[in-house]
């Protein structure tokens, strides 16, 4: 007889175990592990998943009380060392062990027992993106004389794709997004061919070819350094990480795209994350020119049949490399060598939603299970990744750093400026650009070159302030500081998305709600004002291109914008956070910073380590060609050592400081710290649910070394559509059990009507 441990799914109901059932002979073949299956659970069926096989009754069981898995739904989507590593992240991250194991599944494909209401028969609903995609597309005869509406700018990206020869349409739609109308609407008018074929490996000609000409000439000292330490990692087969500590612009993809060329050529595959606001057509084709068909691609502007898609291609084994956001991480790759993460210090790497992972810990512990070797990638490591690499081990595994201080051909580091801003408003200075800022940006314009301009935080200082008692108008619903946009004349709220024309709020003559004062004026700046002044600057001959969240809100739009930046003869690029990371824009020369200090101020442990990520980052995006770069970063606080450390390209500096903070007070890389947050519309439940968590961590924690309880306290958003939040944040020992003991704490918690809570180990967020 073989017995079946199976993770049980029901929505209603978060179960924290498997259980086990029996195999019938007939189901034996199909029923292997990371299939779905269909059980019966507490008098009702349920679909499961399969975690582990033994031929042997469970200990302390009687097998005939065990029930039969009753049918197999799906293929296996996940092997053993997936299944361990699910119920590994479940326990970590202290969510039930079924959302866990959903992260494994193949995209769109869903399986349910529902029934239409108490009473109905149970139905099993079977929902799936179907089998791989093979339609192909190419140019049509109406292809010449086509021209696209100027606003049609998905079929020009579909065209000019296409130019380069036909395409599976899964292919397209991962370098172009969602096109299944767009292709429909142009096979109509003839201009594109859709057929069917088998689609045959080793026949695209053209990524071979394309592949030749894209390798770098020679590889940097540092590449070929952190090139090894990858390939030995590799063959130690052990889960080792090797974190490549490489300065902006120092080739660190190309020793990515190496690296992943030797593990094929060793018969293995790779998964290679980044953030998903770098997975450009750019990024993707760097990949696809040096690995062709072998590279399928993930990302969440996929619709559901492309993603499966692309799965499935891993699945099959006919793409060896995936490359993707966050979630590419659980792609069935067979024989996995290595899984790359680029930017590995972003925040976007944890999930903000149950299961609240941290990709670099679960690839850590999947690098450990499948044994292959983990590169991790940034200019900005994080403090947690560079501690490990100190200590020289992490978890079992070894953990050690390459540096790459150089940039290839020569190209050097720009020159950094730190301008006081406070003296230059006691100067008289009133615009958002200081003397030395709008000197260097006119010189952009006259040689006719191109500037990057950062803006902190989409309108984050853009708030009304009182001049007399300095209130700043906040959210009713959500307490905090309203965004004020001046094109509109509105004020928005960037948590619950409400939003006043000005004069309505709070009163029609615009007076201070807490001191009656007239005197309500806009402070800071917003992308929409530095646009205004930089058009008032520059004049007419300067292309301006905006880049926040407003602009780039349509589908397409982000790409669209660096077109036009990339195509531009002399351009400024204006734009929030987004525009920081991975630009390779030869001939930008100057990077401006507005307003360095606004997430400085934000009262997060983290907060002076992402100020000095992002500066750092953006400051890289200057001088990448052959023209020296140069960096003007304005501040009201010149002497921190997050800005400094940028000004004078020393790490060490912030470090210093930061680590010595970080110690003090407790925090990561020295200890974890979780979150956990209880809300709902009745504030005395929700305070009482959050005095009794934190009763209940303390108890069971209390006096062991290492571990503090703080709290409960409001959460600085401390109401959000109307819910209250309440929370409390617990540090703990470097090897404590962290999610464990919250999952045991949270589960003893009496049931409260409406409350509701969410546990966030190794949280990012503590707003
Ligand atoms: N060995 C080399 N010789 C010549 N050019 C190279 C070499 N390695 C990389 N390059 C080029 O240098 C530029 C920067 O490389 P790459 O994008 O890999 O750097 P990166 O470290 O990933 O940058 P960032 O930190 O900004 O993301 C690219 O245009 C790349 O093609
Ligand atoms: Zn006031
Ligand atoms: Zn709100």
């Amino acid at each position: 007889m073989r017995y079946a441990s199976v993770v049980v799914d029901i929505a209603t109901r978060a179960l924290d175990e498997p259980f086990d059932y029996v195999v019938p002979e007939g189901l034996a073949g199909a029923c292997v592990v990371g299939a779905t299956v269909l059980v019966t659970f507490s008098h009702r069926h349920a679909v499961g998943y399969v975690v582990a096989l033994a031929d042997e009754a469970p200990a302390g069981v009687e097998a005939g009380r065990l029930l039969p898995v009753e049918a197999v739904l799906a293929a296996p989507a996940f092997d053993e060392a997936g299944a361990r590593v699910a119920l590994w992240l479940a326990r970590e991250y202290a969510c039930p062990p079924a959302d866990a194991v959903r992260l494994f599944l193949a995209p769109g494909q869903t399986v349910k027992v529902t029934r239409a209401g108490e009473g109905a028969p149970w139905e099993l609903v079977c929902e799936s993106s179907g089998p791989v995609d093979e339609r192909w597309v190419a140019l049509g005869e109406a292809a010449e004389g086509f021209r696209p509406r100027a606003n049609a700018s998905r079929q020009r990206q579909v065209i000019e794709a296409l130019e380069a020869g036909p395409m599976r349409l899964a292919e397209l739609a991962a370098t172009a997004g969602a096109v299944s109308q767009t292709v429909a609407a142009l096979e109509r008018r003839g201009v594109v061919r859709v057929w069917r074929a088998r689609h045959v490996r080793g026949q695209g000609g053209t990524s071979l070819s394309s592949a030749v000409a894209a390798r770098p000439r020679e590889l940097t000292r540092g590449q070929r350094a952190a090139l090894a330490a990858i390939d030995e990692a590799r063959e130690a087969a052990a889960g080792d990480v090797v974190l490549v500590d490489g300065v902006t612009g120092s080739g660190k993809t190309e020793v990515y795209l190496d690296a992943i060329e030797h593990a094929l050529a060793a018969g293995r595959g790779a998964i290679v994350l980044v953030p998903e606001i770098s997975l450009t057509p750019q990024t993707v084709g760097r990949f696809r020119s040096r690995f062709g068909d072998e590279v399928a691609v993930l990302h969440s502007r996929l619709s559901a049949g492309e993603r499966f898609d692309q799965w499935d291609l891993a699945r099959r084994g006919e793409a060896r490399v995936v490359v993707g956001a966050r979630s590419a991480l659980f792609a069935p790759v067979a024989d996995l060598g290595l899984i790359v993460i680029d930017e590995e210090h972003e925040g976007s790497y944890k999930q903000d939603k149950s299961p609240r992972y941290h990709a670099r810990e679960v690839a850590a512990r999947l690098a450990a299970e499948r044994g292959c070797a983990l590169v991790l990638g940034s200019a900005t490591p994080s403090l947690e990744s560079l501690r490990r690499c100190e200590v020289g081990s992490w978890r079992g595994a070894r953990w050690r750093r390459v540096e790459m201080r150089e940039r290839p051909g020569g190209a050097r580091l720009p020159e950094v400026r730190v301008v006081d801003m406070a003296s230059q408003f006691r100067g008289g200075r009133r615009s958002v650009f200081s003397a030395p800022l709008a000197e260097a940006l006119e010189g952009v314009r006259d040689r006719r070159e191109k500037a990057v301009l950062l803006l902190n935080r989409r309108g984050f200082s853009n708030f009304l302030m009182c001049r007399d008692c300095g209130c700043v108008p906040e959210c009713p619903h959500c307490s905090c500081a309203l965004t004020y946009h001046e094109r509109t004349h509105t004020l928005e709220c960037h948590t619950c998305g409400r939003s006043w024309p000005q004069r309505a709020y709070p009163d029609p003559t615009t007076r201070c709600p807490n001191c009656g004062s007239r005197y309500m004026a806009a402070y800071g700046v917003g992308t929409e004002r530095v646009e205004d002044e930089l058009r008032l600057l520059l004049g007419d001959g300067v292309e301006v291109i905006r880049m926040d969240a407003d602009a780039t809100r349509r589908k397409g739009a982000h790409q669209e914008l660096l077109e036009r930046f990339d195509a531009a003869e002399c351009a400024v690029l204006v734009g929030t956070q987004m525009i920081a990371k991975g630009l390779d824009f030869p001939e930008v020369t100057l990077v401006g910073v507005v307003n360095a200090d606004t997430t400085l101020k934000l009262p997060d442990f983290r907060a002076a380590e992402r100020t000095y990520d992002l500066l750092e980052q953006v400051a890289g995006r200057a001088g990448r060609g052959g023209a020296a770069g140069e960096v003007i970063i304005q501040t009201y606080w010149a002497d921190h050592p997050a800005i400094q450390a940028v000004a004078r390209h020393d790490r060490d500096v912030f470090l210093a400081y930061e680590l010595e903070d970080r110690r003090d007070s407790g925090y990561p890389p020295f200890s974890r710290a979780a979150n956990a947050v209880v809300w709902g519309r009745d504030a005395r439940a929700v305070a009482a649910s959050a005095d009794e968590l934190a009763r209940l961590v303390r108890e069971e924690v209390g006096g062991e070394g290492g571990w503090e309880v703080l709290g409960p306290t409001d959460c600085v958003k401390a109401r959000v559509k109307d819910r209250v939040r309440r929370h409390v944040v617990v540090k703990a020992p470097l090897d404590a059990d962290l999610g464990p003991v919250l999952s045991r704490c949270a589960a003893r918690l009496p049931r409260r009507q409406g409350i509701r809570m969410a546990l966030d180990v190794d949280a990012y967020d503590f707003m």
